[in-house]
């Protein structure tokens, strides 16, 4: 377990004291995939260096598996550092060592023999999925592949606990969600906890359990991730969600579908953890003599469940249109009608 408490962090500038990290509270599970989430010059990758002892905190204490990793030092300190291993955004890799020599060398560093070393390194090249490309030097691998080499030498020491400093933030869409795919399953096969953070509201949905959202160093809002979703509180939460559920596409979509679908009810309904759209909007049709007419969704999954709108049109007399929308209220949906005739 990972706890801080009260912690403020300032840094010495010209202009005087800057505090980077704001009376900071928070608790994060072994074995959970947490999230910080902020704006730059939010604190968060000051925030990721007080966890690996980095950076020592003004004040407040930063307890790593019952030690206060800011007051131990020399041998203790290292032994607790050996437990806190980080994927960085632009990979920090060896550029004259081949793949598995770039894995190997943590190994090396901690005086591992030749025979456990070579044993460890084709275990870890096997889990990050870069099987035939041992020999390959980081400039013939594409971005998605270097940081697989960073997240096998991360994960070399068996560290209980793996920072990420905006791993994916260097990579496109598609290779960013193979490394969050890939982060996923360490976390699940290895029970690693894994702390990372982030700019885009995409990587908290896609794998983290639960989320900080910073801001002026302050945490302004934290939860599960799906509840967060689900209510934001702070003005930047709202924000962050609308990145993931709002685009501009969408906005223009939805006037689309308002001219397009002029007759019945059109209504936005809100699915939001383990309310699957596929059943519920099944048993409408089954219970209700209304047309239902599926025009725009945009479900996405999450640890905890699916999240996400589903646009139906529904079209029938008043009084089955409006039982209908009765029953998806005590099925614990949200909605919100958009329009009606
Ligand atoms: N070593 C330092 N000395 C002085 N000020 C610093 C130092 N490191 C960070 N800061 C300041 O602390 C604040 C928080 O910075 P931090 O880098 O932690 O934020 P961040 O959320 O990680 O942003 P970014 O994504 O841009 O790095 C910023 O105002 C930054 O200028």
């Amino acid at each position: 377990m990972i706890q801080l408490s009260n912690v403020t962090k300032q840094y010495k500038t010209s202009n005087g004291p800057l505090t980077a990290v704001d009376q900071v509270n928070l608790t994060i599970q072994d074995g959970e995939i947490f999230g910080i989430i902020g704006y730059s010059g939010a604190g968060k990758s000051t925030m990721i260096r007080l966890f690996n002892g980095l950076e020592k905190p003004t004040s407040g204490s930063v307890i790593v598996n019952g030690e206060d990793i800011s007051k131990i030092k020399g041998a203790k300190l290292r032994a607790a550092r050996h437990k806190i291993s980080m994927v960085f955004q632009h990979f920090n890799l060896l550029w004259s060592r081949t793949v598995e020599e770039n894995i190997a060398f943590p190994l090396e560093i901690a005086g591992i023999d030749s025979a456990a070393k070579k044993k460890k390194v084709a275990e870890l090249i096997e889990l990050v999925g870069l099987t035939g490309r041992e020999k390959a030097y980081p400039s013939q691998l594409s971005g998605g592949q270097k940081q697989r080499v960073g997240i096998a030498r991360a994960l070399a020491n068996d560290p209980e606990v793996l920072l990420c400093d905006e791993a994916t933030s260097a990579l496109d869409p598609e290779t960013t969600d193979s490394i969050l795919d890939l982060l996923r399953s360490v976390n699940e096969k290895l029970g690693i906890t894994i702390i990372l953070i982030t700019h885009e509201m995409h990587v908290i949905r896609k794998i983290c359990h639960r989320v900080a959202v910073m801001e002026q160093g302050k945490v302004v809002e934290e939860g599960d991730v799906l509840q967060v979703f689900d209510a934001p509180q702070a003005p930047v939460t709202q924000r962050f969600v609308q990145q993931v559920t709002n685009t501009v596409g969408q906005q223009e979509s939805i006037e689309q579908i308002k001219e397009q679908y002029q007759h019945g009810k059109l209504i936005k309904l809100f699915f939001v953890g383990s309310k699957t759209e596929q059943p519920i909007m099944t048993q409408l049709i089954r219970q209700f003599n209304v047309d239902v007419n599926i025009v725009h969704g945009n479900i996405s999954p999450t640890k905890s469940g699916p999240y996400g709108t589903l646009i139906v049109q529904l079209a029938g007399t008043d009084e089955e249109v409006e039982k209908a929308v009765a029953y998806l209220t005590a099925e614990g949906i949200k909605s919100e009608v958009m329009s009606h005739e």
